[in-house]
């Protein structure tokens, strides 16, 4: 039985353009699981003002962090597919059983109903789907299982396709994250704390049951087991929030800025909800949080990479494919 891996992430701009920025924020942020604010009144906000104000401080901050022609996150993650194939290569026997490494994205492209319908044609009859979002959100994953269900409506013999749901404990996700974190300690040395910074949502959403605030706790929480930390050595904190509603709290850069003042002199910062480095980690947290921590106080601020194409990453997806595809 032939079988594929789908790895998802976000999505990101085809171009550091305003036309492209504006077009990649406009399919992301008209999703109903993004933005719950009744349609009408979102829709006037968001061509008002989101896409006539963010767009070009938005397209300035990817201009920052283009990777020779595209996107940081296109070009991770596609990498991740690569790497995720030749292990497969490497660990199956038999090589008819071998399965496929492919990589699509929520919004902007390649999308999931493309993917699958090719996979279909090429006469995949097994598709995982793996989001890397290691918390889930019904922001992100429960977006991609609406696309799994926007598939299934279209078709009379609906595809075989299962979905990871989560990964926020998994031991060789923690392990990976641990692992990177200890390698970073190894060249510029243990800091006074560590930030936990995880992507925020809408204190709302989790209010209304959304999992994602638990599963960050305990991601944090078993990552401070495994670097044998005290409570005093690290935080968690929460980025990105848009607009004026509360989100999850405290914000990571609150926490900085606080930090930095009570004069704590050197700072690593982990994003553990980032499978790829984006636009969230390379400008927001390496330039404007940095810059902020830098500016009321501190001297030494280290980003530990994402784990990216990070062997023991790589390693995680194909354990957690073991568990779901046909032997
Ligand atoms: C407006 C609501 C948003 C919610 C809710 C949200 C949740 C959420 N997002 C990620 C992961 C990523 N977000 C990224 C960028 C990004 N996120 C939002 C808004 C929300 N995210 C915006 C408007 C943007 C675009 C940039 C900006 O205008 O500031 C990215 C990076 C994309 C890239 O191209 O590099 C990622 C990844 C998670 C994990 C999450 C909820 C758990
Ligand atoms: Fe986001
Ligand atoms: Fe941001």
């Amino acid at each position: 039985m032939k079988s594929a891996v789908v790895l998802m992430n976000l999505g990101t701009p085809t171009e550091p353009t305003k036309k492209a920025v504006r077009a990649f924020l406009k399919e992301f942020l008209s999703d109903r699981r993004v933005v719950e604010i009744p349609k009408v009144i979102w829709m006037v906000i968001l061509y008002m003002i989101i896409l006539n104000f963010r767009v070009p401080r938005v397209t300035k901050a990817y201009q920052k962090i283009w990777a020779g022609n595209e996107s940081p996150l296109r070009k991770i993650t596609r990498g991740q597919a690569s790497k995720l194939q030749l292990l497969f290569n490497n660990t199956y026997a038999n090589a008819e059983m071998v399965p496929q490494a492919h990589y699509a994205m929520t919004y902007s492209g390649p999308s999931l109903a493309a993917t699958v319908k090719q996979l279909e044609q090429d006469g995949f009859e097994h598709i995982l789907v793996l989001p890397l979002y290691p918390q889930f959100s019904a922001t992100t994953t429960g977006s991609i299982y609406d696309q799994i269900s926007q598939i299934n409506q279209q078709r009379r013999n609906i595809p075989q396709i299962h979905v990871v749901k989560q990964y926020f404990d998994h031991p060789l996700y923690i392990g990976a994250l641990a692992n990177s974190i200890r390698q970073q300690w190894q060249t510029t040395g243990k800091p006074d704390k560590l930030l936990m910074s995880f992507h925020s949502i809408p204190q709302s959403y989790s209010d209304a049951g959304d999992p994602y605030y638990q599963q960050c706790l305990a991601t944090a929480d078993l990552l401070a087991e495994a670097l044998e930390l005290q409570k005093e050595d690290w935080s968690i904190s929460f980025q990105s929030r848009l607009g004026f509603a509360k989100w999850l709290s405290p914000y990571t850069s609150e926490t900085l800025k606080k930090w930095g003042q009570e004069n704590i002199k050197h700072v690593d910062v982990v994003c553990p909800a980032f499978a790829a480095d984006c636009l969230e980690t390379l400008e927001e947290i390496e330039d404007e949080n940095r810059e902020l921590f830098m500016a009321s106080g501190g001297e030494n601020f280290n980003l530990i990479p994402c784990l990216n194409e990070d062997e023991q990453h790589i390693a995680m997806m194909a354990a957690i494919a073991d568990k779901y595809l046909p032997k």
